[in-house]
């Protein structure tokens, strides 16, 4: 059987990164985060000085962006320039600059046509690295990346338990005051983010499952479920 193509697609918080990376895990497929790619992007323009604002010269920076990104699940690693920068990508300083970067469309068409160069060489068996296919997630996987995926889920939730997730990652705790500190970087982030790119409905022929009620665990079931039965049709 040829090789198996997922993408999924979720705003901040839903879970679309921890979900996937274990489907990618279970399935014995390759991952990709592209929103690593975003922030692996912002960060190369922070760290060579260039001007956020100065829209031209952040594209330029992005289509020079010397960036190794692996797709292990179980070991994933984003290398800028031979500095590994996993935990800095992470920081609130480049979660709060990340929209700029993401809304520039320039940037937009490079990182996208990286996306599908390393979907197409997953989806390849004589060249995938890893695994028999790929589980990739973002924004615009199921609708602009990877349109024609064996399978396409739009993994939503709450507004709620999206913002009590992200206080809990950053500040450990989900009460009130951690809750308003994370507010910017989901809301107000996906509110820009989704000036250039769709990711709260479902397109057609893309599953929702909605993991507001759910914990990690089922949240996988659901998406393994989908998988087997969408991909299950594949000849
Ligand atoms: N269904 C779920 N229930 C509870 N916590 C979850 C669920 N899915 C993910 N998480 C946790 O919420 C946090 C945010 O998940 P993440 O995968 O980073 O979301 P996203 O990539 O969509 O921003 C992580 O700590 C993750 O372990
Ligand atoms: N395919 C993608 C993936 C991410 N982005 C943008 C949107 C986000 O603000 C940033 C970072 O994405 P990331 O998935 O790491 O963000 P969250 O973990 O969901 O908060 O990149 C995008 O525009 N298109």
């Amino acid at each position: 059987m040829s090789a198996l193509v997922v993408a999924v697609d979720g705003p901040s918080g839903s879970g679309k990164s921890s979900v996937s990376r274990e489907v990618a895990r279970r399935l014995g497929l390759a991952y990709l985060d592209t929103g690593a790619m975003y922030r692996a992007a912002t960060w190369w323009c922070l760290h060579t000085g260039v001007a956020l604002d100065d829209r031209a010269a952040v594209a330029q920076a992005v289509r020079d962006l010397p960036l190794d990104q692996g797709v292990n699940p179980d070991a994933p690693h984003v290398v800028v320039d031979g500095t590994p920068v996993d935990d800095a990508i992470r920081e609130t300083r480049i979660s709060a600059a990340v929209s700029a970067v993401a809304t520039n469309l320039d940037v937009r068409d490079e990182l996208r046509r990286r996306q599908r160069a390393a979907i197409t060489e997953q989806a390849d068996a004589s060249s995938f690295s890893h695994g028999r296919g790929i589980v990739a997630e973002g924004r615009d996987i199921t609708t602009v990346v990877a349109p024609d995926a064996d399978v396409r889920v739009l993994l939503t939730a709450s507004e709620e338990a999206r913002l009590a997730r992200r206080a809990r990652d950053v500040h450990g705790s989900d009460d009130a005051a951690s809750v308003d500190a994370t507010r910017d970087q989901v809301l107000r982030r996906d509110a820009d983010d989704s000036t250039v790119v769709q990711f709260h409905v479902a397109a057609d022929g893309v599953v929702t499952v909605d993991s507001s009620d759910l914990d990690f665990e089922q949240t996988v079931a659901a998406v393994l479920a989908v998988v087997e039965q969408v991909g299950g049709q594949r000849a």
